[in-house]
This record gives structure tokens, sequence and C-alpha cells, in this order.
């Protein structure tokens, strides 16, 4: 089967084996089968079957617009599932909300930090929201922000933070509550190079030392590339290539029946087609965020 082929057929949904909410090897972190939701008369996300196993850092990739957030909002329970069924670590999102969330840390593209608080603060704020027993809070809070490289800067107000520093404030607020699942929605649009690797970095750091799965939208595919052990293709609400990085542009290749060496991006063009005209390019990054300059 292809890759291509996998992601139409879809995959399954992982909940045999372990008690919901208590992950075991093969138990799914996520696993969203038919969902479906609309905007009025606009579908966002059209039948979308998807399965992030644990542990892994699994990207979902597409244009502006193909729902991409809007489904993981639905996973993060910030949208309802009107239509087919979501879960996370085997509960159902629509029934265990609550349970649901105790699970995640969400880094959303729209700021999180309030600029008028130190970083300290804010990681604080974060860990009372989320529950983190109060005899814990204080050194969880000083481990979320030293996991991020912010100790030294943790009692700066966030104002004056630099793109990077906020980026990784945000990513401290998501692991205070120790999440088993970790959702990122673009977390490195408008920063440079430099500070894209190191918020990069502090993300893998902390994958490798606890475990959790890592669920990332980019619209950067060298990042999906170098950091995601598998990727899919999102384009107008479905899934339309789902594989390593490494099989997805192979079997492009494959396809081609040439000696070229196909990207992530071509290989998104090859599934797309002429649909990304209506769609916006792939890496035209029109959102870009510039976290900086909102802060300030
Ligand atoms: N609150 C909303 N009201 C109406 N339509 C919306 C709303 N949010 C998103 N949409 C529409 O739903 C579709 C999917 O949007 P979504 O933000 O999920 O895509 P995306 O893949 O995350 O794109 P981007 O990379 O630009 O964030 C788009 O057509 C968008 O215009």
């Amino acid at each position: 089967m292809t890759p291509t082929e996998a992601a139409r057929d879809g995959v399954p949904d992982g909940r045999a084996g372990h008690a919901p909410g208590h992950p075991g090897r093969e138990e799914a972190a996520v696993a969203c089968t038919g969902l479906r939701y609309a905007f009025g008369e606009s579908v966002a996300v059209d039948g979308l079957d998807l399965t992030v196993r644990a542990g892994e850092v699994f990207g979902l990739l597409g244009p502006n617009g193909a729902g991409k957030t809007t489904a993981i909002r639905c996973v993060t329970t910030l949208l309802p599932v009107p239509k087919g069924m979501a879960r996370v670590f085997g509960l159902d999102v629509s029934a265990d909300r609550m349970r649901v969330r105790r699970l995640l840390g969400y880094v959303p593209q729209q700021l999180s930090a309030d600029s008028g608080l130190t970083g300290r603060e804010n990681v604080s704020l974060f860990a009372r929201v989320f529950d983190v027993p109060r005899r814990e809070r204080r050194a969880r809070v000083a481990q979320a922000l030293e996991a991020v490289g912010l100790t030294d800067a943790a009692d700066r107000l966030a104002k004056t933070y630099s793109g990077g520093m906020v980026r990784r404030l945000e990513l401290a607020q998501a692991l205070v509550s120790a999440p088993r699942l970790l959702i990122l929605d673009e977390p490195t649009i408008g920063l440079d190079p430099i500070a894209r690797t190191v918020v990069w970095e502090h993300i893998m750091a902390v994958r490798a030392a606890t475990g959790m799965t890592v669920l990332v939208t980019t619209h950067y595919m060298d990042e999906a590339d170098q950091y995601c052990e598998r990727v899919a293709l999102m384009h107008q609400g479905g899934i339309r290539a789902l594989g390593t990085p490494r099989e997805l542009t192979d079997d492009l290749r494959a396809r081609r029946g040439d000696d070229s060496t196909p990207t992530l991006e071509d290989v998104f063009r090859d599934v797309a087609g002429s649909g990304l005209d209506e769609g916006g390019e792939f890496s035209d990054v029109r959102r870009t965020r510039n976290t900086a300059s909102r802060v300030g």
C-alpha cells in the first residue's frame, strides 16, 4: 500500500487493550474517524480519518485553510465534534472533555501569554488553571521554564521577550501540566531560522525526556522533514497522503520513475494537484504571526 493509499483508507483507532486515558504502547494518542466540522455552509474538516501513535512526533501539514486548526480544535475539545469521532488516548473528546483536557498541552497559533506578567507569572497561571497541585506548583513552574531555557528571564515581563522567547514561554505554559500529548499549532511561524531551531530543540528535548506525543502543524516543510517521524498532508478538509517523510518522497520518486529527489513540498503539490490554487500556496505563510510585535 502506498502512503497515499494508506491515508485514503484510514487507519485503526487503536482503542484495544488499555483502559482509556492510560496509554499503553499500542494505544493511539489521537484517533479521528470520519471527523467533520462545518462553519455554516463552509466545510472545514471533511470526514477526517487520522491516527497519531503514542510517543511519536507527528506533523499535520497543509496550505492555509486546509482545516488543520479546526481539526486540532476538535481534538482539544475547544470545538464540538458534530459528526464522526475523535479520541485522545482512547477517551472520547465529546463524552470525556475534562479528562481529555488533563492529558493535553496545547499551544495555539494565537498569542496565549500575557505581556503584562512575567514569564514565571504566566506559567504559574497555567499551573493553576490546569490544577497542578498547589504544593508542586512552584517546582513545576521552575521546571517548565528551565525546560525551555527561560530560567534567567523568568522574572522579566513577557513584553520584554523576543518572539522566540515568547514562543518558548507558551511552550512552558503547555508543559507545566506534564501533558502526555503536546499539540502545537504553527509553533515557529514568524520566527527567524535560529529561533525556530531553538524552539524545536526544546520540544525535542522534553519529548526525549518524557516520551510525550507531539502533534504539530507547520507550513515549514524542512521542519517537518527534520523533526516529524510521520506526516499527514491535509488539503480541503481531508488527509491526502500519510507516512514518514522518506516514504512519501520515495513513493513520489517511484511514481515519477526518474532520478529526481523530490521534497515534501513536491509530494504535496502532487497529491493536492491544481486544487492548491484555490487553497493557497503551500509555503505561503500569509498570516505571519510576528509574536514579538504583538506582545509589545
Ligand atoms: N471561525 C470561523 N468561521 C468561519 N470559517 C472559518 C472559521 N475558522 C476557520 N474557518 C474556515 O475553515 C476552513 C479551515 O480553516 P482552518 O483555520 O482550520 O485551516 P488551517 O489549515 O488551519 O489554515 P491555516 O494554516 O491558515 O491556519 C477555512 O476555509 C477557514 O476560512
